[in-house]
């Protein structure tokens, strides 16, 4: 059963359809790289196979201390960054109202699931722990290193919060530590202080890990059906594993992509006309721009979020630099609806009135696209037919899978992130971490 469909009409104006059968020997050669276990990365592409072969027990774990977590707790904190914290955080958005975290715990059905350690702003931590207040919490901490800084600080803050709330004993029942099976000072200290640990499999990265337990434990606390989530994910297993490009719509993604970014289109947003899709597009962005920036190569990733976004840069998108396309993220059936009333008073509406906003929100994409392809800028829609867990766990797949293709289509390795190290030695360089003492007095010369 498929929900996901692949529009490229809209790409008629800037590529012509030899140029997509003209990548196919190209594509060919990637699918082996990747499938064959041949490419560079290999060892972390266990993500392929995730949604058919995870580690079932486990996924039984998950349901039970998500079960656990909404019977005693009010609120989940999530502490982690990257990969450790965006596909929760988008698909929880996805899968719920959009001011579902403003509801009153009477009004809730399930547990707030609150972010944390996903910045360093202390300003931030105060004011998540002012609206914990003196609510029943749990915290899940998600490192698959175990080492970055950014959670490891809010760890140690939420920790001797749930100790000197619930003690010692009763703050362990509380902690659930997401992190690699072997290694990592999170390892460590889960041994150590006897937590409940949940693994990030060896084979898949931080921004491949949202169908682990990474995602799967806050999103089930939110009340998100994993057994759907895991089957969508499934459904693009199947699909999108054909080598042909005529058959296989995440690969004519990746194709198109790399022609459009041959062509000077160097930086892609994914577009969205629902705030409940704007974390959506964070998670890909970290899929996309750390899987293919480097090298000195690379599509820019970025997002929009429209129609609000149309009214601050969409003058840059039409009439700016020629050097962006758009892949616009759709959802056929609208969650809920609302008839625009009829109103007496001349507003200039009335040709409006008794309308679905649905309707005039779908308008307004088409209409978009149409402006935009005029204007230069190349489109494509991924549509998918209602906003739930099968279709997220599908587009998430679709979206994984396009990426390992294209990054070997451009020639670099997807699946390893060497740049994202530069900063983290300077901030400990500057912070005085042992072993960094050479690049302290280097560094602190430069300031
Ligand atoms: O899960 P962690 O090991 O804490 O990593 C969290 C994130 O930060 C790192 O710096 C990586 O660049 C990301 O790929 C990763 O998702």
């Amino acid at each position: 059963m498929s929900t996901l469909s692949f529009d490229t009409s809209k790409l008629a104006d800037f590529v012509g359809e030899e140029e997509l059968s003209m990548m196919q020997p190209m594509v060919t050669a990637a699918d082996e790289l990747l499938r064959k276990g041949t490419g560079v990365g290999a060892e972390f592409t266990d993500w392929l196979h995730l949604p058919t072969e995870y580690d079932k027990d486990e996924f039984a774990r998950i349901k039970a201390a998500a079960k656990k977590i909404q019977s005693n707790s009010k609120v989940l904190v999530v502490i982690g960054i990257g990969g450790s914290y965006l596909g929760a955080r988008a698909a929880i958005d996805f899968l719920n109202d959009y001011f579902n975290n403003y509801y009153g715990d009477d009004e809730r059905d399930f547990p707030q699931v609150l972010f944390a350690g996903n910045s360093i702003a202390p300003a931030y931590l105060n004011s998540l722990i002012k609206v914990i207040g003196d609510r029943d919490f749990s915290v899940n901490i998600i490192s698959k290193s175990g080492t970055t800084t950014e959670p490891a600080i809010a760890f140690r803050v939420f920790k001797q919060l749930l100790e000197e709330k619930y003690g010692t004993e009763g703050a362990r029942e509380r902690i659930f530590a997401t992190t690699d099976a072997h290694r990592g000072s999170l390892k460590t200290l889960a041994d150590t202080e006897g937590y409940e640990e949940f693994v990030v499999p060896d084979g898949v990265g931080g921004r491949f890990s949202v169908l682990t337990a990474v995602g799967l434990l806050p999103i089930a606390t939110a009340g998100g059906d994993i057994d759907q989530l895991m089957a969508g994910a499934a459904a693009g297993e199947q699909t999108y594993a054909d080598a042909d490009l005529t058959k296989n719509p995440a690969y004519q993604y990746a194709a198109y992509r790399n022609i459009l970014y041959r062509k000077g289109y160097t930086t892609e947003l994914l577009i969205n006309y629902d705030p409940t899709l704007v974390q959506f597009g964070e998670w890909w962005k970290q899929l996309q721009g750390e899987s293919e920036g480097k090298d000195g190569k690379g599509i820019f990733p970025a997002s929009g979020n429209f129609s609000t976004d149309l009214h601050s840069f969409g003058q840059y998108i039409q009439e700016g630099r020629r050097n962006i396309f758009e892949t616009m993220v759709r959802v056929t059936e609208p969650v809920s609806d609302v008839v625009i009333p009829t109103m007496d008073a001349d507003d200039g509406l009335g040709y409006l009135q008794g309308e679905n906003m649905s309707y005039v929100n779908r308008t307004a994409s088409e209409g978009t696209v149409l402006a935009h392809v005029d204007g230069g800028v190349p489109n494509m829609i991924v549509e998918i037919d209602k906003q739930n867990e099968f279709a997220l766990g599908q587009m998430i797949y679709f979206f994984e899978v396009a990426v390992g293709i294209s990054g070997y289509l451009n020639g670099i390795n997807p699946f390893n992130q060497p740049g994202v190290e530069a900063y983290k030695r300077n901030m400990f360089g500057l912070l005085g971490k042992p072993g960094y003492e050479e690049l302290t007095e280097s560094l602190k010369a430069r300031l």
